[in-house]
């Protein structure tokens, strides 16, 4: 039977556990094993998602000695002789990936979008060239499918089922350390839109009154987040960037203010649930994916959504004359 190892990424659980999904993609109704190796972290939500968790326990590995976990990894696989590995396209996999794909000489596909089954095989789908073009790769080669897939493309609901075995990894080689963390730095108001729910996005559109757009995010308890047009012309910061070469998103709600929707724009919105647009533009192409599309000024639209919200509220705390009465 075919077996998968995904890296489980201690810092980023949920983008970890979304490569069950990738494995289900690309297994389809094939028979597989699946095994997640987790290193000096909590294995819980691991039970009953996969066939094994393999837990190694050794306080002297720091999860930043990524040539220690190279090592860890490849000695795993020589046990199990894995067929696919899975990591997460996090920070720290992105460290781990290649150099785990140069131990075991075998090739590796970075940040995967995108599983594709052609006539003849698996197709790995990743953009190339900054994102101009997105590129099928196929495997040929000796040695097992590696992959590294990008954050948030790839939705997974847990349902626990297998009868998990946890199996104990003892790595005792000696371990020379060359980095020491010496203190952590928490980011200032640092957040992440691939976390919210409600996402206020503005573009060109919204251009100067760009500000407006966090107190409109405030009132319906959202984040802000934007196009590049916006990055590029220094008014909004890029970790708040929608796209390609910005965040892939899912939120139940993503509001487009004045972007017109590339494609670019629209790779990073593959798992958003609904979209409202307001553009001048009826015709431009964020419109014909949005379940509501208001035609007119974003400005005009955010100010009047404010004033409409804040009335809402206060009758709420307070109702007026008129709403103090039912219909039947
Ligand atoms: C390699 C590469 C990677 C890229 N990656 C990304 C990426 O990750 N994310 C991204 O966003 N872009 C990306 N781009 C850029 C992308 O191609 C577009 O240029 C960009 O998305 C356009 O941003 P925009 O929609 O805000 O601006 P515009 O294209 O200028 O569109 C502005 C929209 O606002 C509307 N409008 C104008 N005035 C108003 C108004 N007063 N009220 C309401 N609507 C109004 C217009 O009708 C138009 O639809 C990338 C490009 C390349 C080449």
């Amino acid at each position: 039977m075919k077996r998968c190892l995904i890296y489980v990424d201690s810092e980023n659980i949920k983008n970890s556990m979304e490569l069950l999904e990738v494995a289900r993609q690309i297994y389809k109704s094939k028979s597989y094993e699946s095994y997640c190796v987790i290193v000096n972290s909590a294995h819980e939500q691991a039970i009953g998602l996969f066939d094994n968790v393999i837990k190694v326990d050794n306080q002297k590995i720091s999860l930043y000695d990524f040539k220690t976990l190279t090592d860890i990894l490849l000695d795993i696989h020589r046990i199990f002789d894995f067929d696919l590995i899975l990591i997460p396209g996090t920070w720290a996999g992105r460290m781990l990936a290649p150099r785990l794909a140069v131990r075991l000489h075998t090739g590796l596909t970075a940040d995967v979008t995108e599983i594709r089954q052609s006539k003849d095989g698996l197709e790995l789908v990743r953009p190339a060239f900054s994102g101009r073009l997105l590129a099928g790769i196929k495997n040929k080669g000796e040695g097992p499918i590696m992959l590294s897939v990008r954050q948030n493309i790839f939705k997974y609901e847990p349902i626990s089922t297998a009868d998990t075995k946890l199996i104990k990894f003892e790595y005792d080689k000696p371990i020379n350390v060359g980095i020491k963390q010496i203190s952590v730095f928490n980011k200032a108001n640092s957040y992440d839109i691939r976390d919210s729910k409600i996402l206020i996005s503005g573009g060109a559109g919204v251009g100067g009154g760009f500000n407006l757009l966090q107190i409109l995010a405030d009132e319906l308890g959202g984040t802000v987040s934007a196009s590049r047009q916006i990055v590029d012309r220094g008014i909004a910061n890029r970790h708040i960037q929608v796209g390609q070469s910005g965040k892939t998103v899912s939120p139940t709600l993503y509001m487009a203010l004045g972007i017109f929707g590339a494609i670019q724009h629209v790779e990073g919105l593959k798992n958003v649930e609904n979209i409202i647009s307001v553009n001048t533009n009826r015709n431009a192409p964020i419109c014909s994916i949005s379940d509501i599309v208001v035609e007119g000024e974003a400005i005009e639209f955010i100010n009047m959504l404010i004033a409409r919200i804040r009335k809402y509220k206060s009758e709420v705390n307070e109702p007026s004359e008129s709403s103090k009465y039912k219909l039947y």
